[in-house]
């Protein structure tokens, strides 16, 4: 391993003569492809017991639970696929959202225009590159950056969404359809977002259904969706390029989402892998379905009922790959606690309260994500 990537350094270091080699990883693994490459660079080699253990074919699939959003709108199937929600997210922590009334142009025109973006050539990319977590547009690599240990196989560009109206305009101008595309895709993931929590609530408990007569509409009502309305959105496009030497890196390292729900899509190549009953397993990808993971937002919130999911991506030798994920989170200021109406004495409290300012000390304070589901463990109680 050292070897291989000793070569590869080697090289960069005679074509970038005016570059440390580590201002010309900074730039991105798109960057690095672009250049021509076929060894991993030393920067990108995961401690053995970090790696992939084997080519993604070799993987397990797993099909994830189903849940059909078209059932949970209507009066009669309502429960039932309200029933299957909770044993989703307690026993996965993720599951396939079909049916979900998005548009297929909707989603095609958002991919496309993602993949367009990476396809810039480099010095337009890059005039979005920052280092403030706070900007409305970053662009970046890795996980963190400014603080990874060993980097991790992709490129990302991040676009807040809230407000749209003040983010907009500092959203990348190129591709000429990008801001009004993402603008689009965010207002449609918005939407199913606030309903699929809604049914969230009812699946803990917390709403009371009263079922207006005459109309097949279900009528729900709650204070609890008060604390969680004008929360913020995080889009986050992610590309990973075709990797030389896929067993000795990771697209994204393990961990599980910040947020309350997290809506993604993924092209049709194979990446994301979650672990399962102590196992990573890859998720298989579904023609214009979400995949819907919980958060940690929302394991604190419901009490440890339901579980954010550890996930990861692998990347392959053959086929670059991108994804679209949308973040919910409360909005920045909120404090998150469980539900008081979710402990008692047989579920004492379990985490303690957590904001927007601890999170992002956790992640400033921290190298190289190795095990995981960290920041939670760094909130439990118990
Ligand atoms: O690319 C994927 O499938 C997952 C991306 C992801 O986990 C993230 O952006 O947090
Ligand atoms: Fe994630």
């Amino acid at each position: 391993m050292g070897s291989s990537g000793a070569v590869a350094d080697t090289n960069y270091r005679e074509n970038k003569a005016t570059e440390t080699h580590d201002q010309y990883l900074q730039k991105g693994v798109r960057h690095l492809c672009e250049g021509g490459l076929t060894r991993v660079p030393t920067k990108y080699i995961l401690p053995k017991e970090e790696r992939p253990n084997s080519a993604i074919g070799g993987e397990t699939i797993l099909k994830l639970p189903v849940i059909d959003f078209a059932q949970l709108q209507g009066s009669s199937s309502r429960s039932q696929a309200l029933n299957s929600l909770a044993k989703a997210c307690e026993e996965f922590g993720i599951f396939q959202l079909i049916n979900h009334g998005i548009t297929d142009e909707v989603i095609s025109t958002m991919t496309d225009v993602s993949k367009r973006f990476f396809e810039l050539p480099f010095d337009e990319r890059s005039t979005y590159m920052s280092k403030d977590m706070a900007s409305p547009a970053r662009y970046g690599t890795s996980f963190n950056q400014n603080n990874d240990e060993v980097f991790c196989w992709r490129d990302f560009l991040k676009l807040s969404c809230h407000p749209l109206s003040d983010s907009v305009p500092s959203w990348p101008s190129s591709p000429v359809d990008l801001r009004e595309t993402v603008v689009n895709y965010s207002k449609n993931t918005n939407f199913l977002y606030l309903e699929l929590l809604e049914a969230v609530m009812e699946s803990l408990g917390l709403m009371e259904t009263t079922e207006s007569s005459g109309t097949d509409k279900i009528d729900t009502r709650t204070s609890t969706l008060d604390e969680f309305e004008d929360g913020s959105q995080l889009i986050v496009v992610n590309c990973y390029p075709a990797c030389p030497e896929p067993d000795l890196t990771l697209g994204i390292p393990p961990h599980s989402d910040y947020g309350i729900l997290t809506l993604l899509l993924q092209d049709q190549v194979q990446g994301l892998q979650i672990q399962h009953q102590g196992k990573w397993v890859t998720v298989e990808p579904l023609p214009n379905s979400f995949i819907v993971n919980v958060g940690d937002h929302l394991e604190i919130f419901s009490n440890g009922r339901y579980k954010s999911v550890l996930h990861r991506v692998v990347v392959n030798s053959s086929k670059s790959r991108i994804s679209v994920a949308s973040l919910h989170s409360m909005p920045f200021d909120t404090v998150v606690r469980p539900s008081p109406k979710l402990v008692d004495e047989a579920n004492p409290i379990r985490y303690r309260d957590t904001d927007f300012a601890n999170f992002l000390e956790y992640i400033a304070s921290r190298d190289h994500q190795t095990n995981s589901k960290s920041f939670l463990q760094s909130r439990k109680l118990t």
